[in-house]
């Protein structure tokens, strides 16, 4: 069989009910993913020893373009090749790599900078792309060059867990091309949280996805990369997954407050904090944590809140999100890492669809745009070069994850 030309990866969103932040500092939290708001990217593979990259989303319009031959491949082979993929340890994170890549990426490629100014969020971008890239490269397996093309359902840096479900396509579709992991089989729906294994595919994306969304976040807890990767409803502590029963039956109104804000800096807020007065955060963190070990009490969605609240991390147009629904009796929180982003309002089963456009419509008077949906499905899903996928169809398609019916996903 002739070697694969082409994949196309997609990740899911998440959306996170409990215990964000406490995440962090190991308690447990409560996610899903979000099966309809995914990232999409096309590997092409190409003979010219470029690498392509391609993020329209992120306001790039020209692609960023490397020879592979210039990647700091000696800071890889002086850390190891990292990829002992048997074992249950963290991959070492090569802070080394990191700091040779960023210069790289903003002059290392004239061709780059003589085309487009390259800001913060772009090169964070890219810097992940390279990263993964060199540590991942096997010169017996992998392409001799590619073109990367991303898009996304998506909001940027709004707390669906943006960066984990870019991280997770992107560490899906280099263990792939560079010859570390094989084509799944499967057509069966893959929200399989129990880790099968080590060496399993979905054990080693979302490990190599926790590298990625290190160089995006610093220090995030991997809950984020874990349910883009496994999909489904589950309880997350220190690594540790359990599928939750009933969450994924519960329906929610999602809003997008449209203020941006970045989950680094939310989360360098709170470790300041907790640097500063541990015996008082820590308390706050564990009485998060206490809702997620009681997460049938709704009602709690408003503590929860005023906790994330008193750590620093709420918003002005958070607030308001919340003062609307809750005239519907509704409670809703902030999800992700705040400071803007995403509110939460869960849904009672009550609720008449006409009371929820008006719901709605109140919020877009003040520039919010909020959404339905439930939690749950798939996580990591692949075509391969068995199926034709033109450039263009995948660019110009609206709805890529119904459009393409032949997804397989790892079991
Ligand atoms: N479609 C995309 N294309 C390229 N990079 C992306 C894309 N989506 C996210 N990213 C990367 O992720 C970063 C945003 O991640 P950030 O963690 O701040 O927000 P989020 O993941 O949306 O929210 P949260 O972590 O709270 O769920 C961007 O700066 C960019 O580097
Ligand atoms: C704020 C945080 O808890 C969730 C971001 O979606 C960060 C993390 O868990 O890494
Ligand atoms: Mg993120």
């Amino acid at each position: 069989m002739s070697s694969p030309t082409h994949y196309l990866i997609s990740a899911p969103g998440k959306v996170i009910l409990f215990g964000e932040h406490a995440v962090v500092y190991g308690k447990t939290a409560i996610a899903g993913s979000l099966d309809g708001l995914r990232t999409y990217i096309l590997f092409e593979k190409s003979d010219d020893g470029l690498l392509e990259l391609n993020l329209p989303k992120l306001g790039l319009h020209l692609p960023l373009i490397w020879p592979i031959s210039a990647l700091p491949y000696s800071k890889v082979a002086a850390v190891s090749k990292a990829t002992d993929n048997n074992s249950s340890q963290e991959l070492a994170f090569n802070e080394e790599l990191l700091k040779e890549l960023k210069p790289i990426v903003l002059d290392g490629n004239a061709k780059n900078k003589d085309i487009q100014e390259i800001n913060e969020l772009q090169q964070v971008a890219a810097s992940v792309f390279l990263y993964l890239y060199t540590s991942l490269e096997d010169k017996q397996n992998s392409w001799c060059g590619m073109k990367v093309h991303v898009t996304s359902d998506l909001p940027v840096g709004a707390g669906l867990g943006s960066s984990a479900s870019y991280s997770v396509c992107l560490a899906t579709g280099l263990l792939l091309a560079l010859g570390h992991i094989p084509v799944p089989n499967s057509n069966e729906g893959n929200t399989d949280t129990s880790f099968s294994g080590y060496s399993s595919p979905m054990n080693l994306i979302n490990r190599w996805a926790f590298q990625a969304e290190k160089v995006i976040h610093g220090i995030p807890s991997g809950i984020d990369n874990a349910v883009a990767t496994y999909g489904g409803a589950v309880s997350f502590t220190k690594g540790e997954m359990e599928n939750v029963i009933g969450f994924q039956l519960l329906r929610f109104l999602l809003t997008n407050t449209k203020i941006s804000r970045d989950t680094r800096a939310q989360v360098a807020k709170v470790r300041v904090l907790y640097d500063k007065y541990p015996h008082i955060v820590d308390p706050i963190l564990e009485a998060i944590e206490g809702m997620s070990l009681s997460f049938n009490e709704i009602e709690l969605i408003d503590i929860n809140h005023y906790l994330l609240n008193s750590l620093g991390v709420g918003h002005s147009s958070i607030d308001r999100v919340r003062e609307i629904t809750a005239q519907h009796s509704l409670h809703s929180k902030l999800t992700g890492a705040g400071g803007g982003g995403c509110v939460l309002t869960l849904l009672r089963d009550d609720i008449t669809s006409d009371e929820i456009t008006k719901i709605k419509s109140a919020l877009a008077s003040l520039g919010f745009e909020s959404f339905e949906t439930q939690v749950g499905g798939n996580g990591v899903s692949v075509i391969d070069s068995s199926v034709t996928i033109s450039k263009q169809e995948f660019l110009s398609s609206e709805n890529i994850q119904q459009k393409f019916s032949v997804w397989k996903h790892f079991t």
